[in-house]
């Protein structure tokens, strides 16, 4: 799909903050300068932007020592189209309708211009072209989080026929784990956990079994797992690994036979997914409450800090 494009303003207005702290004390929403291209970036104009944990992290100051410069422009998902493009680049044109996460690394130098803005600056290589049957919106709330479950996924050799635990089965990732779990890698059995209130959204997913750690602790469940994937950071998971298998941690300490990544962002890693995507059979999940307009990003950011997320919260930049 192509889109028409408008002439790049000088200007441009963002959400940015100059010093780490609460998102009601720091965040502003300033014009700014549109950022620079580099020779192999395009630079975006975003319709939608998705919020994700490493934001609010970063914004505290948790990964300082490796974060780029301050002021930041927040945001590591984006959906929108091609205003310009940079003299080496080959694969995107003007009017080219892309997504991706446009952080090859989240925490090692992340772009210091983020997504929550008009425009953003990002390596071709970072996005993909975005799939014909997903709104703006639906496509910004997809890839740093499903690109977390792929690549954790991977890096646990999770095989067709294998079993699968997804610990925080109806957040950003574990919404999207248990449907890759399910149809992309071919799990045989999916368990998930979740809060009582989300029992049939995630059962909706693809969770072959439910559980609500309301009501029921995982590690009193005779069921034993393949591959344990914690989107929650408690490090109970390795307790209920089979001989042999592993457990994909994503935050917070790690046992043995654990493991603990950082998502690295690649535009081919959402073109692996593409016919699952525009064949419907992984769905975007968004949170009921968003949409939010540009103009409630603090309201967004206390939402998701809250920590009871159903799926992404995603921004409207239009
Ligand atoms: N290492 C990496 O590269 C990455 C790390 N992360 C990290 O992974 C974590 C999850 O990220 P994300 O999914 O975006 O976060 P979300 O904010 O989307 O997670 C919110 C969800 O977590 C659920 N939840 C909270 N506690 C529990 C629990 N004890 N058991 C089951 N579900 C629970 C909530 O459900 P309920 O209301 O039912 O409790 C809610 O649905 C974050 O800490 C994030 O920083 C994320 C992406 C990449
Ligand atoms: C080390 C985990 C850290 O990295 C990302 C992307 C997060 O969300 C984290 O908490």
């Amino acid at each position: 799909m192509a889109s028409t494009v408008a002439a790049i303003p000088s200007l441009h207005k963002a959400w940015v903050y100059k010093e780490y702290g609460a998102a009601k004390d720091v965040l502003k929403l300033e014009e700014l300068p549109v950022p620079p291209l580099a020779p192999d970036q395009v630079l975006v104009k975003v319709h939608a932007a998705a919020l994700n944990p490493v934001d609010f992290k970063r914004r505290l100051g948790k990964f300082k020592a490796t974060d780029s410069d301050l002021p930041t422009v927040p945001g590591y998902d984006v959906a929108g189209v091609v205003a310009k493009v940079g003299s080496e680049v080959s694969s995107l044109k003007q009017g080219d309708e892309v997504y991706g996460d446009i952080s090859e690394f989240a925490l090692d130098k992340p772009k210091q211009w983020g997504s929550i803005a008009q425009y953003t600056a990002v390596e071709e290589k970072l996005l993909a072209i975005k799939p014909r049957n997903l709104s703006f919106i639906q496509a910004a709330s997809l890839p740093l989080a499903i690109q977390t479950a792929q690549e954790g996924f991977d890096k646990a050799k999770l095989r067709a026929g294998q079993s699968v635990l997804v610990l925080g089965g109806a957040g950003g990732v574990g919404s999207l784990a248990i449907q890759l779990a399910k149809f992309v890698y071919g799990a045989s059995l999916v368990a998930a956990t979740t809060s009582t209130p989300k029992l049939e959204l995630v059962k909706s997913l693809g969770a072959d079994i439910v559980i609500d750690y309301k009501e029921k602790n995982f590690e009193d469940m005779p069921e034993r797992y393949d591959v344990v994937f914690d989107a929650v950071g408690e490090p109970k998971g390795t307790n209920v690994v089979k001989e042999g298998g592993t457990a994909v941690v994503l935050t917070g300490p790690v046992n043995p036979p654990g493991f603990r990544f950082v998502v690295t962002s690649n535009g081919s890693n959402l073109v692996r997914l593409k016919d699952f995507l525009e064949s419907g059979t992984v769905k975007p999940v968004i949170d009921p409450k968003g949409p939010f307009d540009f103009g409630s990003v603090v309201d967004a950011f206390c939402y998701l800090e809250g920590g009871r997320a159903s799926g992404k919260v995603v921004i409207s930049v239009l």
